[in-house]
């Protein structure tokens, strides 16, 4: 079994004790009282910056082990946002991730820019518990999902008004990603077999996507420096998590970043 199958049976047993706590039908209820999905493809098309930051909550992964303790996801979430993150993704999955939907609604509580649910979502349940949280964005694994499946959830994801983020790691994914109605495709430069990060993969499989299609580099960006490489690249943002929860300074770490992508070069070359 691969680390990304191990995974999903470990969410599909979670996912079933939440399903016995709280219906499906208690979940629309809350979801139904939310505020309306803030349009996540129109926040990262802005062209005041070449590429968006978007910044990442996660405590620990299968690769690299623990990252970092994050008592106060609130204040992390607070600190991206007062650095100039685009969106901010929160890491929901428990058991390799260290991450929970209580993080999500602290993160939800705290700030106001759009949010990402970073999970493994195999039902539409997950994408309805999403949106009674308060997600504006969801997160589907093209190597996760079956077609048929990976298309219906895309267009359940759309029909609550959130975004789908579909994550392809090579360009026959991004291109099943694509066939299955996805606005916005991110590209995650980690092998998912080897788990080892290689930045090319985002250049290289963005050859194969349609200009009208968003695209997110996801992984491995250590510094300002990496994210413009990936603007170079064609990148609309990049997902950046180790490199912020590891810094002693989150928000200067996030600003850094951000302020890279206005430079007047970049500006010039992208816009
Ligand atoms: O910590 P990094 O290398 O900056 O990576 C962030 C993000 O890309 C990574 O956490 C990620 C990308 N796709 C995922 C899918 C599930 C869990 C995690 C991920």
């Amino acid at each position: 079994m691969s680390v990304l199958d191990e995974i999903i049976v470990g969410v599909r047993e979670d996912v079933a004790a939440r399903e016995a706590r709280v219906s499906l039908a208690e979940l629309k209820d809350q979801a139904e009282r939310r505020d309306s999905a803030i349009d996540v493809q129109a926040c990262l098309s802005q062209r005041d910056a070449a590429v968006s930051i978007i910044a990442e909550v996660k405590r620990r992964s299968p690769s690299k082990g623990a990252l970092a303790d994050i008592p106060d996801p609130a204040a992390l979430a607070r600190a991206y946002e007062a650095g100039g993150a685009t969106a901010i993704s929160v890491l929901t999955e428990e058991r390799r991730f260290g991450g929970s939907l209580q993080d999500f609604a602290a993160v939800r509580t705290a700030v106001d820019v759009p949010l990402l649910r970073k999970d493994f979502i195999v039902t539409p349940y997950q994408i309805w518990e999403a949106r009674a949280y308060g997600a504006d964005m969801v997160l589907l694994i093209v190597a996760a999902l079956e077609q048929g499946v990976l298309t219906s959830l895309i267009e359940r994801v759309h029909s609550l008004g959130m975004t789908a983020l579909v994550e392809a790691h090579d360009r026959v994914e991004a291109m099943r990603a694509a066939a299955a109605g996805a606005r916005v495709i991110g590209v995650n430069a980690r092998n998912l077999h080897t788990l080892q990060v290689d930045r090319a993969t985002f250049a290289e499989v963005r050859e194969v996507i349609d200009d009208s299609i968003i695209t997110i580099a996801e992984s491995g960006v250590r510094s300002p420096a990496d994210v413009w490489e990936y603007a170079k690249a064609g990148a609309d943002a990049v997902l950046v998590g180790e490199a912020l929860v590891r810094d002693g300074d989150p928000r200067k770490a996030v600003a850094d970043m951000v302020s890279i992508t206005k430079h007047p070069a970049t500006h010039q070359q992208w816009n």
